[in-house]
């Protein structure tokens, strides 16, 4: 057993920790052979031997695994956020008229209307973090446009194309389109038929329409406005069926229409009959689709590091990539995720390890996440939104430090909140929102009127909303709440142990022992620490690093790569 391990100090002696301090990870050609070893660290009796390892290099500056507390950059993170999206009004079309010389009352030449633009969205490598689309709040793709005289159409609107990380999960909650809601008023005009009284003038719908300008209502009272049909753009076709559900977890190569523009109007030409040679109407264009959107990610990281809080978890994120997390001698340090690219090529854009699938992987991210406690599944310490950040980890990297007690109890305590979390969440209904908490009426008596209920009975009757007004009521008040993602149960996932602090006296022995009962663990003589028996046990085992002194930590590339699907 020694030789791999006596091979494996060798390749750290020559790593230069200090250099994977930059985002790319430099592997010399001797640590490339390293990497390439079957198993460094088998579960059987290898023991960290890090008295034995001479050392780093004294040129080398580690001073950045060991920072200073206020040595660090801020990581702004958020992992879901409602957005409100507006596809482009088309332009309206144009009223106009020949005008040369000779030519008394020339013909219409109103262009047509410009449509709106697009709303597209696209998956790419590189983000990590929905906040900058949450800031934005709300998203408008350009209008299109009006016609212009003779015969010029409107310019389209501009299309707006959303970047979101790979692993979002984009569910609709609300949308308005006007398109559809003046084919259902077609639709019911048509079944239920109003009695024409042919005395009476039929109010011009302002909406549809737009009138030569100069003229007076009365120019219309004769007028026979044709039959408009909603329009929408070809490209609609291409839309994703109502209600949106895409959950996109590969790269995208193309973006991805979300919502087409409205239609641009049409210009005064198209209404030309034999009746009325000099149509002094034009069409608007049509309205362009509103929806809310709520963004999620599904996959935070590819690996996510799970341990108590002051484990080590943010000196290894660091010691692994260019991070730069807070790193402090006290609990908490860590208030919200911080996600850290691992970059593993050949400079040119190989991979220098392949990962099971053969995939093309040339970087993996890790997400340092906020300590747990004892009861987290209770929301104790930073609680429950940090167990739903690792819920959200492909492969589950468990930080446990040697020098703080029983690492094998530790790591029991941490599946056990984990498996706590995960019943809950399988058990529980959503939470009400925060906004409209249960059997609370939001009432401010300072306002005056009677009882709430009364009041607001009486507000729906005397105010009939259309349905846009409605979608933006809705929209300051969201009604409603989305079930929670469905999610792999976490025991399934791959998961192995980092155990840190190596350089401290007196680790040795905690880490036999950690290995003896991992070891049991993959053999299936020991129970699964989640206590399922179908827990994921296929390489069970404990990689030995001081991240603090950057040693041992080259190797979790291999490892992770062989798990990454
Ligand atoms: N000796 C030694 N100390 C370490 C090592 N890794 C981390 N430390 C120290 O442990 C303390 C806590 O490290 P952090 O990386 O902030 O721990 P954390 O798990 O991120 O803590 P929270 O953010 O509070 O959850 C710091 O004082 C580090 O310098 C190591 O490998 N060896
Ligand atoms: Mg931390």
């Amino acid at each position: 057993m020694a030789r791999p391990q006596n091979c494996l100090l060798r390749s750290m002696q020559s790593l230069r920790p200090g250099r994977v301090a930059y985002s790319r990870i430099l592997l010399p050609r001797n640590l490339r052979a390293s990497l390439y070893l079957s198993r460094p660290y088998s579960t059987e009796n290898d023991t960290p031997r890090f008295s034995d390892t001479p050392s780093p290099d004294e040129s080398q500056d580690l001073s950045h695994l060991n920072p200073d507390p206020e040595d660090y950059s801020r990581f702004i993170f958020q992992d879901k956020c409602t957005v409100t999206m507006h596809a482009g009004n088309g332009g309206h079309g144009c009223v106009a008229f020949l005008r040369e010389k000779y030519i008394e009352e020339g013909g219409p030449n109103g262009g047509d209307g410009g449509s709106g633009g697009g709303l597209y969205i696209q998956a790419v490598e590189g983000l990590t973090s929905l906040h900058k689309l949450a800031r934005r709040g709300v998203v408008r793709a350009e209008r299109g446009k009006n016609g212009q005289g003779k015969s010029k159409g409107g310019q389209r609107g501009d299309d707006v194309l959303i970047q979101v990380p790979i692993g979002t999960v984009i569910r609709e909650i609300e949308r308005y389109d006007p398109v559809a809601e003046e084919r259902a008023r077609r639709r019911k005009a048509y079944l239920e038929p109003v009695e024409e009284d042919d005395g009476e003038f039929t109010p011009i719908r302002h909406d549809r329409w737009v009138l030569y300008p100069g003229s007076n209502p009365s120019d219309f009272l004769t007028v026979k406005f044709p039959r408009l049909r909603p329009r929408r753009q070809a490209i609609a076709a291409m839309e994703p069926k109502a209600p949106i559900f895409l959950d996109l977890s590969e790269k995208m190569d193309k973006p991805l229409l979300l919502a087409a523009g409205g239609a641009g109007g049409l210009g005064n030409p198209h209404f030309l009959t034999r009746g009325m040679g000099r149509p002094k109407f034009a069409s608007r264009g049509e309205g362009g689709m509103k929806l809310v959107l709520d963004f999620e990610l599904k996959l935070l990281a590819d690996v996510g590091l799970v341990g108590k809080p002051n484990a080590g978890k943010s000196t290894l994120l660091r010691s692994l990539t260019n991070s730069r997390t807070r790193i402090g001698n006290w609990e908490f340090t860590t208030l919200s995720p911080n996600i850290g690219t691992v970059i593993i090529d050949d400079n040119k854009g190989r991979p220098l390890v392949e990962s099971a699938v053969k995939k093309r992987r040339t970087h993996f991210t890790i997400a340092d996440i906020p300590g747990l406690v004892e009861n987290a599944h209770l929301d104790r310490g930073l609680g429950l939104g940090f167990l739903r950040h690792i819920d959200r980890a492909g492969i589950l990297a468990f930080v446990l430090d040697l020098s703080a007690g029983d690492p094998v109890q530790e790591l029991q305590k941490l599946w056990h909140e984990l498996g706590e979390y995960e019943r809950m969440r399988n058990t529980e209904p959503p939470e009400p929102t925060p906004e409209e908490p249960e059997g609370v009426i939001d009432w401010n008596p300072s306002e005056g009127g009677g009882l709430p209920e009364l009041e607001s009975s009486r507000i729906s009757e005397l105010e009939v909303k259309s349905s846009e007004e409605q979608f933006h009521h809705q929209f300051d008040k969201p009604t409603v709440s989305l079930p929670p993602l469905e999610m792999p149960p976490i025991h399934t996932k791959p998961w192995f142990v980092v155990a840190t602090k190596a350089d401290l006296e007196g680790t040795q022995e905690q880490y036999r022992a950690l290995q003896e009962y991992l070891s049991g663990v993959e053999k299936g003589t020991i129970a699964h620490p989640s206590g399922h028996p179908d827990g994921w046990r296929e390489k069970v085992c404990a990689v030995p690093v001081s991240a603090i002194r950057g040693e041992g930590v080259s190797h979790l590339p291999k490892l992770v790569m062989e798990f990454l699907k």
